[in-house]
């Protein structure tokens, strides 16, 4: 199975929260909690996708990121490789431009979320990281 490479972003505002986002229930692991991200194109580095998909899914501005994270996961149905970044350096409040829920949450509070099974070390990560 070719392996889908995606640009996840782990966006921190200044109260130290974490944006999250819902899966739309008709998509590839749909109905669960995501970091926002999705798909890098051809001829697109991770970053560039990274700036893209946080404008089209949230409309926030990315300026800075920095690397946090690669896991490579195979559902059942596909195989991905998610390239997850720590985005602090951003403006913009986040919106779900996709008609998504979305939320600031605690770090604290990220084990009351269910997410993709693939996100599992980044929230063990983060919650070691960020006690
Ligand atoms: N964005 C995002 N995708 C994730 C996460 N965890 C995880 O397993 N994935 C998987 O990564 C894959 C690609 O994400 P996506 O559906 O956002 O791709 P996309 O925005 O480019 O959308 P598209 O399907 O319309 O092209 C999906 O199969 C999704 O299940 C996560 O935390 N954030
Ligand atoms: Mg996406």
């Amino acid at each position: 199975m070719k392996r889908v490479h995606v640009a996840v972003g782990v966006i921190i505002n200044d109260e130290q929260k974490i944006l999250l986002a819902k899966r739309h229930s008709h998509l590839h692991q749909g109905g669960k909690w995501e970091f926002p991200g999705g798909k890098v194109e051809n001829n697109e580095t991770v970053t560039q996708a990274l700036i893209r998909e946080l404008k089209e899914e949230v409309n926030l501005d990315v300026y800075t990121s920095i690397s946090f994270l690669e896991i490579a996961h195979n559902y059942p149905d596909k195989h991905v490789l998610l390239d997850i970044h720590l985005v602090k350096d951003f403006d913009g409040i986040g919106e779900g431009l996709e008609n998504q829920e979305i939320k600031w949450v605690e770090v604290s509070a990220l084990s009351q979320y269910e997410f993709p099974e693939a996100n599992i070390p980044i929230i063990k990560k983060l919650m070691n990281e960020m006690i």
